[in-house]
């Protein structure tokens, strides 16, 4: 049995993996300019967010009907379950879905199909978080948050993804104004790869409540100490940023010292199709190589309930937080 855990930092679109982009390419008749699913994981190496993010783009071209989103959905939770996920706040990316001339419609309803029955079928409750495209204009952010209203029923809150450097996040300023009028929850990555003051202006100017990395916090102590007092979560994705050259390598993850320094940090998958690792993956592989206590690891766990928008069912946050406190760390020979 696993520990559980929630994931909070998941792009639906980053859990394709090789296998169901081909089964997809063939139903739809999309060409694939890879020979193999072997062909195409080779082309898995990044040199950073940018190359990453130029693939991401081009596989999703073989997403195209609610059955789709649906079966892309439904395949997450699976893994995530076998994992401990109990709990899955889930990203996606509508701007880019649009652009290939696939509606908000059919991206939620499809997704809806495998959210709606998860936690009867899986056991993992889900909530649905709509990112804008940074390097997208703030006009598009604002049509985009219009094309959702007829589905806010579906959606929790609103993120903000893609490539950061270069797009603050006071561009989106309007646009988290008009969705937080809305009852929307809101977050944004920030200091993945931009600066500790994008992190600020995340929290003044956009009003979020969860950070999204956040990694490069640690640039800047006086800004570590208001995250501290002010109890921000953030969303680290530890596999991820070895991926993205954030950090060396693993071992060389500020998580530990961030834990010591009192930040409320969780981890998550970010993209796990790509980066090599579900949540409970990534739990294991801080566990292994930074050395983490199993007392840490029930913290990572706990602080991810604590973090979650489970504000309208704190009868199942507190049975997950039961469930954590209560586990028992297998005995190693
Ligand atoms: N790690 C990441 N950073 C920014 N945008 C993303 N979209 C998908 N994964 C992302
Ligand atoms: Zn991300």
């Amino acid at each position: 049995m696993p520990l559980s855990k929630a994931e909070l930092h998941l792009h639906i679109e980053g859990t394709l993996e090789p296998e169901l982009a081909f089964e997809l390419a063939a139903r739809n008749g999309v060409t694939l300019p890879y020979a193999d699913t072997e062909a195409l994981r080779e082309a898995y190496r990044f040199q950073d967010l940018q190359s990453f993010l130029n693939l991401y783009y081009e596989l999703m071209a073989v997403l195209r009907t609610e059955q789709d989103f649906a079966d892309l959905a439904d395949a997450y939770l699976a893994r995530a379950a076998a994992q401990g996920v109990r709990h899955a706040e889930i990203f996606f990316d509508p701007q880019a879905h649009a652009a290939r001339g696939i509606g908000m419609g059919t991206v939620v309803e499809g997704l809806w199909r495998a959210l709606g029955r998860s936690e009867e079928r899986h056991g993992v409750s889900t909530r649905l978080i709509l990112c804008f495209l940074r390097d997208e204009s703030a006009a598009s952010a604002l049509e985009t948050l219009e094309a959702a209203r007829p589905y806010l029923d579906r959606i929790t809150g609103i993120g903000l993804d893609s490539a950061e450097v270069g797009h603050p996040p006071a561009k989106f300023r309007e646009v988290f104004e008009r969705a937080a009028a809305l009852g929307l929850r809101r977050v944004a990555h920030a200091g993945e790869e931009g600066p500790p003051q994008y992190i600020t202006e995340a929290l003044d100017v956009l009003g979020v409540e969860r950070v999204d990395h956040g990694l490069r916090c640690m640039e800047d102590p006086a800004l570590v100490g208001r995250l501290v007092r002010e109890r921000v979560p953030l969303t680290l994705c530890p596999l991820s940023n070895v991926r993205l050259r954030a950090v060396d390598t693993l071992a060389d993850h500020p998580l530990p010292a961030m834990l010591e320094a009192g930040l409320l940090c969780t981890v998550n998958s970010d993209d796990p199709a790509y980066f090599g690792g579900y949540a409970g993956d990534t739990f294991d592989a801080v566990h292994r190589v930074l050395g983490l206590s199993e007392e840490r690891l029930r913290e990572l766990a706990r602080n991810s309930f604590l973090a979650s928008f489970l504000e309208d069912d704190e009868e199942r946050r507190r049975r997950c937080l039961a469930e954590v406190e209560a586990y028992e760390f297998p005995r190693t020979a």
